[in-house]
Protein backbone atom coordinates (compact mmCIF):
# COMPACT_ATOMS: atom_id res chain seq x y z
CA UNK A 1 0.00 0.00 0.00
CA UNK A 2 1.38 3.56 -0.57
CA UNK A 3 1.33 5.96 2.46
CA UNK A 4 -0.48 8.92 1.37
CA UNK A 5 -1.17 12.28 3.38
CA UNK A 6 -2.55 15.52 1.95
CA UNK A 7 -1.51 19.02 3.35
CA UNK A 8 -4.53 21.57 3.03
CA UNK A 9 -7.38 18.55 2.85
CA UNK A 10 -10.29 20.85 3.38
CA UNK A 11 -9.99 22.42 -0.13
CA UNK A 12 -11.82 21.39 -3.12
CA UNK A 13 -9.08 19.52 -4.39
CA UNK A 14 -8.41 18.06 -0.95
CA UNK A 15 -11.92 16.78 -1.25
CA UNK A 16 -11.87 15.42 -4.38
CA UNK A 17 -8.39 13.68 -4.02
CA UNK A 18 -10.29 11.49 -1.17
CA UNK A 19 -13.07 10.95 -3.40
CA UNK A 20 -10.45 9.21 -5.51
CA UNK A 21 -8.31 7.83 -2.86
CA UNK A 22 -10.50 6.40 -0.98
CA UNK A 23 -11.63 3.69 -3.13
CA UNK A 24 -8.26 3.45 -4.24
CA UNK A 25 -7.07 0.13 -3.98
CA UNK A 26 -3.13 0.70 -3.75
CA UNK A 27 -3.84 3.80 -0.99
CA UNK A 28 -3.73 3.86 2.40
CA UNK A 29 -4.57 7.34 4.00
CA UNK A 30 -2.34 8.74 6.88
CA UNK A 31 -2.29 12.53 7.48
CA UNK A 32 -4.91 14.63 5.85
CA UNK A 33 -3.62 18.25 7.15
CA UNK A 34 -5.71 21.46 7.91
CA UNK A 35 -5.25 24.86 9.91
CA UNK A 36 -9.22 25.47 10.49
CA UNK A 37 -10.61 21.86 11.40
CA UNK A 38 -7.32 20.06 12.88
CA UNK A 39 -9.41 17.24 15.48
CA UNK A 40 -12.52 17.39 13.89
CA UNK A 41 -13.35 14.24 12.17
CA UNK A 42 -13.61 13.89 8.25
CA UNK A 43 -17.38 12.98 8.12
CA UNK A 44 -18.26 16.12 10.02
CA UNK A 45 -16.34 18.09 7.61
CA UNK A 46 -17.28 16.50 4.49
CA UNK A 47 -21.03 14.85 5.37
CA UNK A 48 -20.59 13.47 1.72
CA UNK A 49 -18.15 10.87 2.75
CA UNK A 50 -19.72 9.79 5.64
CA UNK A 51 -19.33 5.60 5.68
CA UNK A 52 -16.35 5.68 3.47
CA UNK A 53 -13.52 7.18 6.13
CA UNK A 54 -13.04 7.25 9.81
CA UNK A 55 -10.51 9.61 10.08
CA UNK A 56 -9.32 13.11 11.40
CA UNK A 57 -8.02 16.24 10.03
CA UNK A 58 -4.93 16.74 11.83
CA UNK A 59 -2.64 19.84 12.46
CA UNK A 60 0.14 20.15 9.61
CA UNK A 61 3.33 18.71 11.71
CA UNK A 62 5.72 18.73 8.69
CA UNK A 63 8.24 16.03 9.92
CA UNK A 64 5.44 13.26 10.94
CA UNK A 65 3.89 14.05 7.85
CA UNK A 66 7.01 13.28 5.38
CA UNK A 67 8.24 10.70 8.07
CA UNK A 68 5.25 8.65 8.07
CA UNK A 69 4.34 8.82 4.53
CA UNK A 70 5.41 7.67 0.97
CA UNK A 71 3.47 10.62 -1.29
CA UNK A 72 2.27 13.80 -0.04
CA UNK A 73 -0.01 16.00 -2.11
CA UNK A 74 0.40 19.61 -1.55
CA UNK A 75 -3.16 21.28 -1.58
CA UNK A 76 -2.08 24.75 -0.49
CA UNK A 77 -2.39 28.31 -2.37
CA UNK A 78 0.48 29.52 -3.94
CA UNK A 79 3.26 30.30 -2.39
CA UNK A 80 2.62 28.14 0.16
CA UNK A 81 4.33 24.70 -0.68
CA UNK A 82 8.36 25.96 -1.55
CA UNK A 83 9.56 26.11 2.20
CA UNK A 84 7.63 22.90 2.39
CA UNK A 85 8.84 21.23 -0.39
CA UNK A 86 12.20 21.89 0.74
CA UNK A 87 11.91 20.32 3.45
CA UNK A 88 10.41 17.38 1.95
CA UNK A 89 13.60 17.01 -0.08
CA UNK A 90 15.19 15.91 3.32
CA UNK A 91 13.48 12.95 3.99
CA UNK A 92 12.27 10.00 1.59
CA UNK A 93 9.14 10.93 0.53
CA UNK A 94 7.29 11.96 -3.03
CA UNK A 95 5.88 14.90 -3.49
CA UNK A 96 2.81 16.34 -5.66
CA UNK A 97 1.73 19.84 -5.79
CA UNK A 98 -1.19 21.01 -7.14
CA UNK A 99 -0.08 24.43 -6.74
CA UNK A 100 1.73 26.92 -9.28
CA UNK A 101 4.82 26.81 -7.28
CA UNK A 102 7.29 24.54 -9.30
CA UNK A 103 5.60 24.71 -12.86
CA UNK A 104 7.39 28.05 -13.81
CA UNK A 105 11.05 27.55 -14.43
CA UNK A 106 12.21 30.42 -15.40
CA UNK A 107 12.31 32.36 -11.40
CA UNK A 108 12.11 35.39 -12.99
CA UNK A 109 8.81 34.95 -14.63
CA UNK A 110 7.50 33.14 -11.69
CA UNK A 111 8.68 35.83 -9.16
CA UNK A 112 6.50 38.64 -11.93
CA UNK A 113 3.61 36.49 -12.27
CA UNK A 114 3.21 35.57 -8.30
CA UNK A 115 4.79 38.82 -6.88
CA UNK A 116 6.22 36.02 -4.75
CA UNK A 117 9.98 35.18 -4.41
CA UNK A 118 11.02 31.43 -5.53
CA UNK A 119 12.10 30.46 -2.22
CA UNK A 120 13.11 27.14 -3.19
CA UNK A 121 15.43 27.57 -6.78
CA UNK A 122 17.84 24.57 -6.40
CA UNK A 123 14.29 22.40 -6.08
CA UNK A 124 12.49 23.81 -9.86
CA UNK A 125 14.96 21.25 -11.48
CA UNK A 126 13.49 18.41 -9.50
CA UNK A 127 9.99 19.43 -10.46
CA UNK A 128 8.96 17.02 -13.53
CA UNK A 129 6.16 19.09 -14.77
CA UNK A 130 3.03 17.01 -14.82
CA UNK A 131 1.29 16.38 -17.76
CA UNK A 132 1.54 12.64 -18.86
CA UNK A 133 1.11 13.19 -22.10
CA UNK A 134 3.95 15.32 -22.38
CA UNK A 135 6.46 14.12 -19.61
CA UNK A 136 5.10 10.25 -19.03
CA UNK A 137 8.32 8.89 -19.05
CA UNK A 138 9.81 11.50 -16.66
CA UNK A 139 7.20 11.61 -14.22
CA UNK A 140 7.87 7.48 -14.09
CA UNK A 141 11.34 8.23 -12.07
CA UNK A 142 10.39 11.77 -10.57
CA UNK A 143 10.45 12.56 -6.74
CA UNK A 144 8.76 15.80 -7.15
CA UNK A 145 5.82 16.81 -9.93
CA UNK A 146 4.21 20.26 -10.44
CA UNK A 147 0.86 19.15 -11.04
CA UNK A 148 -0.32 21.83 -13.79
CA UNK A 149 -2.70 24.64 -13.99
CA UNK A 150 -6.88 23.57 -15.05
CA UNK A 151 -6.85 26.24 -17.93
CA UNK A 152 -3.63 25.11 -19.06
CA UNK A 153 -4.64 21.47 -19.22
CA UNK A 154 -7.27 22.07 -21.70
CA UNK A 155 -5.12 24.23 -23.15
CA UNK A 156 -2.65 21.88 -24.06
CA UNK A 157 -4.29 18.83 -24.63
CA UNK A 158 -6.19 20.84 -27.13
CA UNK A 159 -2.79 22.19 -28.79
CA UNK A 160 -0.64 19.86 -28.61
CA UNK A 161 -0.54 18.06 -31.69
CA UNK A 162 -1.20 21.21 -33.60
CA UNK A 163 1.93 23.09 -32.17
CA UNK A 164 4.69 19.88 -31.95
CA UNK A 165 3.63 19.19 -36.21
CA UNK A 166 3.44 22.89 -36.98
CA UNK A 167 0.29 22.91 -38.26
CA UNK A 168 -0.78 26.11 -36.95
CA UNK A 169 0.81 29.62 -37.19
CA UNK A 170 2.31 29.60 -34.06
CA UNK A 171 1.99 33.35 -33.10
CA UNK A 172 -2.20 32.61 -34.13
CA UNK A 173 -3.69 30.99 -31.22
CA UNK A 174 -6.73 32.36 -29.00
CA UNK A 175 -8.13 30.25 -26.09
CA UNK A 176 -10.90 31.53 -25.18
CA UNK A 177 -11.87 29.26 -21.58
CA UNK A 178 -14.95 29.06 -19.42
CA UNK A 179 -14.78 27.54 -15.78
CA UNK A 180 -16.93 26.63 -13.29
CA UNK A 181 -16.60 28.24 -9.87
CA UNK A 182 -14.59 25.42 -8.10
CA UNK A 183 -11.58 26.71 -9.59
CA UNK A 184 -11.11 29.36 -7.21
CA UNK A 185 -11.31 27.04 -4.02
CA UNK A 186 -13.29 26.87 -1.70
CA UNK A 187 -12.59 29.76 1.01
CA UNK A 188 -15.56 32.54 1.15
CA UNK A 189 -15.41 35.60 -1.12
CA UNK A 190 -18.05 37.68 -2.51
CA UNK A 191 -17.88 37.24 -6.17
CA UNK A 192 -18.54 33.56 -5.87
CA UNK A 193 -22.03 34.45 -3.93
CA UNK A 194 -25.03 32.70 -5.75
CA UNK A 195 -26.35 36.23 -6.12
CA UNK A 196 -23.44 37.16 -8.32
CA UNK A 197 -23.42 34.21 -9.74
CA UNK A 198 -26.68 32.98 -11.07
CA UNK A 199 -27.76 34.41 -14.34
CA UNK A 200 -24.17 35.58 -15.24
CA UNK A 201 -21.27 35.15 -17.23
CA UNK A 202 -18.07 37.38 -17.15
CA UNK A 203 -14.52 37.59 -18.14
CA UNK A 204 -11.78 38.35 -15.71
CA UNK A 205 -7.71 39.40 -16.16
CA UNK A 206 -8.28 39.12 -20.05
CA UNK A 207 -4.43 40.34 -20.99
CA UNK A 208 -2.51 39.27 -17.53
CA UNK A 209 -4.18 35.68 -16.01
CA UNK A 210 -1.17 34.05 -14.24
CA UNK A 211 -2.32 30.75 -16.65
CA UNK A 212 -0.29 32.78 -19.93
CA UNK A 213 3.23 32.09 -19.40
CA UNK A 214 2.37 28.25 -18.07
CA UNK A 215 0.74 27.75 -21.14
CA UNK A 216 3.58 29.80 -23.37
CA UNK A 217 6.57 27.39 -21.16
CA UNK A 218 5.14 24.16 -22.63
CA UNK A 219 4.21 25.37 -26.14
CA UNK A 220 7.29 26.65 -26.71
CA UNK A 221 8.88 23.63 -25.33
CA UNK A 222 7.79 21.78 -27.64
CA UNK A 223 7.80 23.92 -31.13
CA UNK A 224 10.88 24.83 -32.91
CA UNK A 225 9.29 28.06 -33.28
CA UNK A 226 8.00 30.53 -30.86
CA UNK A 227 4.82 30.65 -29.79
CA UNK A 228 2.82 33.20 -28.15
CA UNK A 229 -0.81 32.81 -26.65
CA UNK A 230 -3.96 35.16 -26.11
CA UNK A 231 -6.09 33.68 -23.46
CA UNK A 232 -8.89 35.16 -21.69
CA UNK A 233 -10.98 33.32 -19.37
CA UNK A 234 -14.99 33.30 -18.04
CA UNK A 235 -16.71 32.36 -15.03
CA UNK A 236 -19.54 30.86 -15.55
CA UNK A 237 -22.46 29.75 -13.28
CA UNK A 238 -21.46 25.78 -12.93
CA UNK A 239 -19.97 24.33 -10.34
CA UNK A 240 -17.22 22.39 -12.41
CA UNK A 241 -15.79 22.41 -15.87
CA UNK A 242 -13.69 23.81 -18.05
CA UNK A 243 -14.63 24.79 -21.70
CA UNK A 244 -11.59 26.04 -24.00
CA UNK A 245 -12.47 27.11 -27.44
CA UNK A 246 -9.54 27.17 -29.07
CA UNK A 247 -8.46 29.40 -32.47
CA UNK A 248 -5.25 29.28 -34.81
CA UNK A 249 -4.87 29.85 -38.77
CA UNK A 250 -3.49 26.78 -40.08
CA UNK A 251 -0.53 26.69 -42.26
CA UNK A 252 -0.71 26.27 -45.56
CA UNK A 253 -1.29 23.01 -47.74
CA UNK A 254 -2.83 21.70 -44.18
CA UNK A 255 -5.77 19.60 -44.50
CA UNK A 256 -8.66 18.43 -41.50
CA UNK A 257 -7.80 15.23 -42.75
CA UNK A 258 -4.08 15.58 -41.69
CA UNK A 259 -5.19 17.78 -38.44
CA UNK A 260 -7.08 15.03 -37.71
CA UNK A 261 -4.61 12.10 -38.38
CA UNK A 262 -2.28 13.70 -35.94
CA UNK A 263 -4.90 14.36 -32.68
CA UNK A 264 -5.91 11.10 -33.49
CA UNK A 265 -2.59 9.62 -33.84
CA UNK A 266 -1.08 11.92 -30.70
CA UNK A 267 -3.85 10.75 -28.18
CA UNK A 268 -4.17 6.97 -29.45
CA UNK A 269 -3.14 5.18 -26.55
CA UNK A 270 -3.78 7.86 -24.17
CA UNK A 271 -6.04 6.39 -21.16
CA UNK A 272 -8.09 10.00 -20.72
CA UNK A 273 -8.14 11.68 -23.70
CA UNK A 274 -10.49 11.57 -26.19
CA UNK A 275 -10.97 13.14 -29.60
CA UNK A 276 -14.25 12.99 -31.18
CA UNK A 277 -15.47 12.17 -34.07
CA UNK A 278 -16.50 14.72 -36.78
CA UNK A 279 -20.00 16.14 -36.21
CA UNK A 280 -19.72 14.99 -32.33
CA UNK A 281 -19.93 18.52 -30.47
CA UNK A 282 -18.48 17.99 -26.22
CA UNK A 283 -20.20 19.41 -23.15
CA UNK A 284 -18.81 20.44 -19.80
CA UNK A 285 -21.23 17.50 -18.30
CA UNK A 286 -19.60 14.96 -20.13
CA UNK A 287 -16.80 15.33 -18.28
CA UNK A 288 -17.74 16.12 -15.00
CA UNK A 289 -16.39 13.96 -11.56
CA UNK A 290 -13.87 12.02 -14.62
CA UNK A 291 -10.31 12.36 -15.15
CA UNK A 292 -11.19 12.94 -18.81
CA UNK A 293 -10.70 15.44 -21.31
CA UNK A 294 -12.61 15.65 -24.52
CA UNK A 295 -11.65 17.03 -27.58
CA UNK A 296 -13.36 18.18 -30.92
CA UNK A 297 -10.92 18.96 -33.95
CA UNK A 298 -12.49 20.69 -36.81
CA UNK A 299 -10.95 23.05 -39.69
CA UNK A 300 -12.64 26.13 -40.93
CA UNK A 301 -12.10 26.13 -44.39
CA UNK A 302 -13.39 29.43 -45.03
CA UNK A 303 -11.86 31.30 -42.62
CA UNK A 304 -8.05 28.52 -42.35
CA UNK A 305 -8.81 28.28 -39.10
CA UNK A 306 -8.69 25.57 -36.55
CA UNK A 307 -11.09 25.02 -33.99
CA UNK A 308 -10.89 22.97 -30.99
CA UNK A 309 -13.39 22.66 -28.35
CA UNK A 310 -11.09 21.22 -25.42
CA UNK A 311 -13.15 20.31 -22.01
CA UNK A 312 -12.28 18.73 -18.95
CA UNK A 313 -13.27 18.84 -15.16
CA UNK A 314 -10.95 21.58 -13.41
CA UNK A 315 -10.77 19.65 -10.60
CA UNK A 316 -10.33 15.86 -11.88
CA UNK A 317 -8.03 16.46 -14.98
CA UNK A 318 -7.28 19.89 -14.37
CA UNK A 319 -6.21 19.29 -10.29
CA UNK A 320 -6.53 15.82 -8.02
CA UNK A 321 -7.53 13.40 -11.38
CA UNK A 322 -4.63 14.45 -12.99
CA UNK A 323 -2.10 14.35 -9.51
CA UNK A 324 -3.69 10.61 -8.74
CA UNK A 325 -3.00 10.02 -12.63
CA UNK A 326 0.49 11.10 -12.16
CA UNK A 327 0.76 8.97 -8.49
CA UNK A 328 0.05 5.71 -10.54
CA UNK A 329 2.62 6.83 -13.06
CA UNK A 330 5.28 7.19 -10.10
CA UNK A 331 4.37 4.53 -8.32
CA UNK A 332 4.24 1.67 -11.71
CA UNK A 333 0.23 1.31 -11.06
CA UNK A 334 -1.97 1.08 -14.72
CA UNK A 335 -2.28 4.36 -14.82
CA UNK A 336 -6.75 3.98 -14.20
CA UNK A 337 -6.46 2.65 -11.57
CA UNK A 338 -9.03 4.42 -8.72
CA UNK A 339 -10.14 6.84 -11.92
CA UNK A 340 -12.24 4.90 -13.18
CA UNK A 341 -15.62 7.54 -12.54
CA UNK A 342 -17.90 8.05 -15.22
CA UNK A 343 -19.59 11.37 -15.66
CA UNK A 344 -22.91 12.16 -14.79
CA UNK A 345 -25.91 13.02 -16.88
CA UNK A 346 -27.67 15.03 -16.31
N1 LIG B 1 -9.74 24.51 -7.50
C1 LIG B 1 -9.22 24.12 -8.67
O1 LIG B 1 -9.95 23.84 -9.65
C2 LIG B 1 -7.76 23.99 -8.83
C3 LIG B 1 -6.87 24.39 -7.86
N2 LIG B 1 -5.53 24.25 -8.06
C4 LIG B 1 -4.57 24.69 -7.06
O2 LIG B 1 -4.56 23.75 -5.98
C5 LIG B 1 -4.30 24.42 -4.75
C6 LIG B 1 -5.46 24.17 -3.80
O3 LIG B 1 -6.64 24.66 -4.40
P1 LIG B 1 -8.09 24.49 -3.76
O4 LIG B 1 -8.21 23.19 -3.10
O5 LIG B 1 -9.05 24.87 -4.82
O6 LIG B 1 -8.05 25.66 -2.68
P2 LIG B 1 -9.00 25.88 -1.40
O7 LIG B 1 -8.97 27.31 -1.11
O8 LIG B 1 -10.30 25.21 -1.65
O9 LIG B 1 -8.24 25.07 -0.24
C7 LIG B 1 -6.98 25.49 0.23
C8 LIG B 1 -6.52 24.60 1.37
O10 LIG B 1 -5.34 25.15 1.94
C9 LIG B 1 -5.56 25.49 3.33
N3 LIG B 1 -5.01 26.85 3.47
C10 LIG B 1 -5.55 27.99 3.02
N4 LIG B 1 -4.73 29.04 3.26
C11 LIG B 1 -3.64 28.53 3.86
C12 LIG B 1 -2.44 29.08 4.33
N5 LIG B 1 -2.21 30.39 4.26
N6 LIG B 1 -1.52 28.26 4.90
C13 LIG B 1 -1.77 26.94 5.00
N7 LIG B 1 -2.91 26.36 4.57
C14 LIG B 1 -3.82 27.14 4.00
C15 LIG B 1 -7.05 25.43 3.57
O11 LIG B 1 -7.41 24.81 4.77
P3 LIG B 1 -7.26 25.33 6.26
O12 LIG B 1 -7.61 26.78 6.23
O13 LIG B 1 -8.22 24.48 7.02
O14 LIG B 1 -5.85 25.03 6.63
C16 LIG B 1 -7.52 24.46 2.50
O15 LIG B 1 -7.42 23.12 2.97
C17 LIG B 1 -4.13 25.89 -5.08
O16 LIG B 1 -2.77 26.18 -5.26
C18 LIG B 1 -4.89 26.00 -6.39
O17 LIG B 1 -4.49 27.08 -7.15
C19 LIG B 1 -5.05 23.66 -9.18
C20 LIG B 1 -5.87 23.25 -10.18
C21 LIG B 1 -7.30 23.41 -10.10
C1 LIG C 1 -12.30 30.34 -11.31
C2 LIG C 1 -10.86 30.63 -10.96
O1 LIG C 1 -10.58 31.58 -10.25
N1 LIG C 1 -9.94 29.82 -11.46
C3 LIG C 1 -8.55 29.97 -11.17
C4 LIG C 1 -7.76 28.84 -11.81
C5 LIG C 1 -7.60 27.66 -10.91
C6 LIG C 1 -6.49 26.73 -11.34
O2 LIG C 1 -6.55 25.62 -11.66
O3 LIG C 1 -5.33 27.18 -11.44
P1 LIG C 1 -4.15 27.09 -10.43
O4 LIG C 1 -3.86 25.70 -10.14
O5 LIG C 1 -3.04 27.77 -11.11
O6 LIG C 1 -4.67 27.79 -9.24
C7 LIG C 1 -8.00 31.29 -11.71
O7 LIG C 1 -8.47 31.78 -12.72
O8 LIG C 1 -7.00 31.74 -11.15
Amino acid sequence: MIKVSIIGATGYTGSELLRYLIPHQDVELIHLTSRSHAGTQVTSYYPFLTGSIDLKFTELKPDAVFTDSDLVFICLPHGHSMELSALASTFDVKVIDLGADFRLKNIDVYEETYKVEQAAPNLLKEFVYGLPEKYREDIKNAQYIANPGCFVTSALLGLLPAVVHALIDPQSIIIDSKTGVSGAGRSASVDKLLTELTGNFKAYNPLLHRHIPEIEQELNSASEHTVQVQFTPHLIPVERGIFSTIYASVEDGITERDIIDSYKSAYQHEPFVHVLDKGELPQMKHVSGTNNCQLSVQLDERTGRLIVLSIIDNLGKGAAGQAVQNMNIMFGLPEKTGLAAIAMMP
